[in-house]
């Protein structure tokens, strides 16, 4: 399983997802260019020390990424997308595509993934933070792939931080 961050606009939320990755076990992708320079310190404070431990593979456009990774199916999160979450079956190499803040992603990168999935919403309400929205969906594709094999319990890295 691994976590792919389209064109991602917001520091903070990119910090948290690499957190969640980091946490987790899973590689992250983010395919550039990023709507911030990448060394931010917003997203160094949003990512903290996790950012260390985190496997992380930066690419310069999405063309580069299709050419470059060696990866599964590409599962992309949209809210337009025709199956709900908890209605796919999840494969262990599956990479998950989130969008970007401001304009998800373009046709041609939802037309190239795999599969679209979207978590439900309540009627009238737009979209989930991508950062919530990697959460829900990851945590459910490793139910499903790694039962029991959601990282090792590292509960207290006794840095003195949460
Ligand atoms: C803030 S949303 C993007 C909203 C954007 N205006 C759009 O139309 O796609 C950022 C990303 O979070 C993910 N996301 C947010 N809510 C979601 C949902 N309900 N279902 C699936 N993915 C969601 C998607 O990957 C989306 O591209």
């Amino acid at each position: 399983m691994r976590l792919a961050l389209y064109q991602p606009d917001i520091p903070q939320n990119t910090g948290a997802v690499m957190r969640l990755a980091a946490c987790l076990g899973v590689p992250l992708d983010i395919i550039e260019p990023c709507g911030f320079i990448l060394d931010d310190r917003r997203l160094r404070r949003a990512g903290m020390d996790y950012i260390d431990h985190l496997d992380l593979a930066r690419h310069a456009s999405w063309e580069k990424y299709v050419a470059a990774t060696n990866r599964g199916r590409l599962v992309l999160l949209t809210t337009r997308g025709s199956v709900p979450y908890l209605d796919f079956g999840f494969r262990p190499g599956d990479t998950l595509l989130l969008g970007s803040e401001s304009a998800g992603v373009p046709d041609a990168v939802a037309e190239a993934a795999d599969a679209r999935v979207r978590i439900p919403l309540r009627p009238g309400l737009r979209s989930l933070n991508v950062a919530l929205a990697a959460a829900m969906v990851l945590g459910e594709a490793l139910r499903q792939t790694a039962p029991g094999g959601m990282g090792t319990d590292g509960i207290g890295m006794e840095t003195g931080r949460d």
